[in-house]
């Protein structure tokens, strides 16, 4: 679903490369934990994913297309099979819960009668059922981002990506927040989350990989945490 091939990434100005020379591939419905210090290149690999930066060498193939080759008008359609969860939510503050979601499909031109069909399955999946008048600030932490899920997931894209996604949440908060990720991913959604969340890593027992300076270190299938940040 993923693959890297001798990825590097350096940033204009930057000596050292963010990402240096990653081989990597991810397969079609697995999870898989990105860890490592901060600087170490997690959010990159992230965003050349996104297609939100290009590789300086190498490439990028996600859902079986090689995605830096991409023309700019396609690259939408690639972002449409990828959702994303972040660790500041980023909910749109004067819109209820409802319009939040909602708004994910509007862009993408889905009909009022479509988006009126899968509302009240998707709040009901995350949990929010009975709470889709709200707006943000009227909502606990844990609540809004189980919006920003039900934002990344409502159609149903084939690569979920979090970064971060219980850095302001408690622990308890976040452990509902990652049986929600866990839950998408059984449905063959291939989850991708970045965390320096060493308890949430620990008690999952999924792929880990971790990144040093840019290089893979360590990948194991039923990893831990594993490093004192
Ligand atoms: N837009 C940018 N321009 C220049 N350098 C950047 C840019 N974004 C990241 N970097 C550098 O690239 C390296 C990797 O950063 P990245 O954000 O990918 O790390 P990270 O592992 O996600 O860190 P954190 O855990 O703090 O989020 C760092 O040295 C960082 O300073």
């Amino acid at each position: 679903m993923i693959r890297f091939d001798h990825v590097t990434k350096t940033y204009s100005g930057q000596k050292r490369p963010a990402l240096d020379g990653l081989d990597l591939e991810i397969a079609k419905g697995e999870f898989v934990f990105l860890v490592g210090a901060s600087g170490s290149g997690k959010s990159t690999f992230l965003r050349l994913i996104l297609r939100e930066e290009q590789p300086s060498e190498g490439r990028v193939f996600v859902a079986g297309k090689e995605i830096n080759k991409l023309s700019s008008w396609k690259v939408p359609k690639l972002r449409r099979q990828v959702g994303t969860v972040f660790q500041d939510f980023r909910l749109l503050p004067n819109r209820t819960v409802n319009e939040n979601v909602a708004f994910a499909l509007q862009v993408i031109g889905r009909s009022r009668a479509e988006i009126d069909a899968v509302l009240p399955e998707t709040l009901e999946l995350v949990g929010l059922e009975g709470k889709g008048h709200r707006l943000p600030n009227e909502l606990s932490g844990g609540e809004q981002q189980r919006v920003a899920v039900a934002r990344a997931f409502v159609n149903r894209p084939k690569i979920l990506i979090a970064d971060e996604p219980t850095g302001n949440l408690d622990p308890a908060t976040s452990v509902g927040i990652m049986k929600l990720l866990d839950r998408i991913n059984r449905t063959d959604t291939t989850v991708v989350m970045a965390t320096h969340d060493s308890s949430i890593v620990d008690q999952m027992r999924k792929r880990v990989i971790e990144l040093d300076d840019g290089r893979v270190i360590r990948d194991e299938a039923r990893g831990i945490y594993g490093y004192q940040s």
